[in-house]
């Protein structure tokens, strides 16, 4: 049975005089570290130097070398990229565990596919916002918050939980609800959703659309708004208000279309490969794969990436976007932080 926490059943005091150490200052890293602070909690962030290091200066936060943070902390949340998580653990935060410490993450990858391997004496545990590092942030100094799971491995204290719901409160998810998870389950419908429909799904989809129209001869400028500038303005709807809402809103040509020519486009075939997909994840292929991408220098991730951003739908979205301000008023942030966090 699912169980789901809020804000006014969540006493957040546990974590209240513990020192909380936040490895990484990117996405996830500066969203979490500003959260907690901005919510009184004691908060240190551990980066390399350079430009998160910058960054998290520049935001007027504790910052020291992960193994400083790591030592001083009684509460370790890794928000590293996953595939460097190992390495730095191993390297820079394990020598300087301590027994009744938290070892925290955001997604389950390294304890799951069982490439850390924390001691018993500590607690391990995961809060993982449903939702982009940004998106925690704003949403959060909006009153608003990214709904989020939270899940127990290991719990060495008897707090583990108390903890994990005091930060998930702390980081604004418990206005959008807590829910309560494996590492497993987290792990595998994570990867599933930003593989199959959120990043993947979605872009496939976008590309091919828009592919199709100026293909057909229609101008690129015209595909990009009909087929990613309002995307978002479409999935706002399903967001408020589910797919009836959007159904509502849209006209009933439109509703029509999209019963008709749909499942034409997502059939019983697409379907089939989408339980591939989750197949290759629930077997640990995937895992094996990216792992194996990065120990040899990422070439694939970094042609798909060159082609990406070289595709046409991206040139033409540049100059319209451009024209935009108020789309790069939001921008902004977010480019700040891509900007601190390309290099590797
Ligand atoms: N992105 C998201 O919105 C979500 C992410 N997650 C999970 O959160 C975790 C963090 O992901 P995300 O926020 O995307 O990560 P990012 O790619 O944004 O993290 C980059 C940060 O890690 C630092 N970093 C990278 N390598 C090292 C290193 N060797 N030593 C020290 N610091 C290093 C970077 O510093 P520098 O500037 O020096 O490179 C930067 O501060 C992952 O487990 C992910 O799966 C979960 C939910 C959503
Ligand atoms: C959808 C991608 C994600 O899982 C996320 C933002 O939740 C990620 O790993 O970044
Ligand atoms: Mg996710
Ligand atoms: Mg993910």
């Amino acid at each position: 049975m699912t169980t789901m926490y809020y804000e006014q059943n969540i006493n957040g005091d546990i974590l209240k005089g513990k020192k909380i150490a936040i490895i990484g200052y990117g996405s996830q890293g500066h969203a979490h570290a500003l959260n907690l602070k901005d919510s009184g909690y004691d908060v240190v962030v551990g980066v390399r130097p350079g430009g998160s290091f910058d960054a998290a200066k520049a935001d007027g936060v504790d910052v020291k070398t992960v193994a400083e943070a790591a030592k001083e902390a009684d509460v370790i949340q890794i928000l590293l990229p996953d595939e460097r998580q190992k390495a730095v653990y191993e390297n820079e935060i394990a020598p300087n565990l301590e027994a009744g410490n938290a070892l925290m993450f955001a997604h389950g990858f390294n304890i799951h596919f069982g490439q850390i391997t924390p001691p018993a004496d500590v607690d391990v545990f995961l809060v993982a916002p449903k939702g982009p590092g940004h998106l925690v942030r704003r949403q959060f100094e909006q009153g608003a918050g990214v709904p989020g799971l939270f899940a127990i491995h290991q719990d060495a204290t008897g707090q583990a939980k108390d903890i994990a719901l005091a930060y998930g409160k702390g980081i604004g998810s418990a206005r959008g609800g807590l829910l309560e998870t494996t590492f497993k389950e987290e792990t595998e419908t994570d990867l599933f959703g930003e593989q199959a429909v959120l990043c993947g799904g979605a872009t496939a989809l976008v590309q091919a659309g828009f592919e199709t129209l100026v293909e057909a001869g229609y101008q690129p400028e015209l595909a990009y708004f009909e087929t990613l500038h309002e995307l978002k303005l479409i999935v706002d709807l399903m967001f408020e208000g589910g797919l009836e809402t959007m159904r509502y809103s849209i006209s009933d040509t439109a509703e029509w279309g999209d019963y008709v020519a749909g499942p034409r486009v997502v059939d019983a075939d697409t379907k089939s490969r989408m339980k591939d997909i989750l197949t290759d994840i629930q077997s640990g292929k995937f895992a094996r794969e990216w792992i194996e991408e990065n120990e040899n220098g990422r070439p694939n991730y970094t042609k798909f990436k060159e082609d990406g951003k070289n595709h046409q739908i991206e040139e033409v979205g540049r100059k319209l976007r451009a024209m935009m301000p108020f789309i790069n008023e939001n921008k902004k942030e977010v480019v700040r932080e891509t900007s601190a966090t390309a290099q590797n």
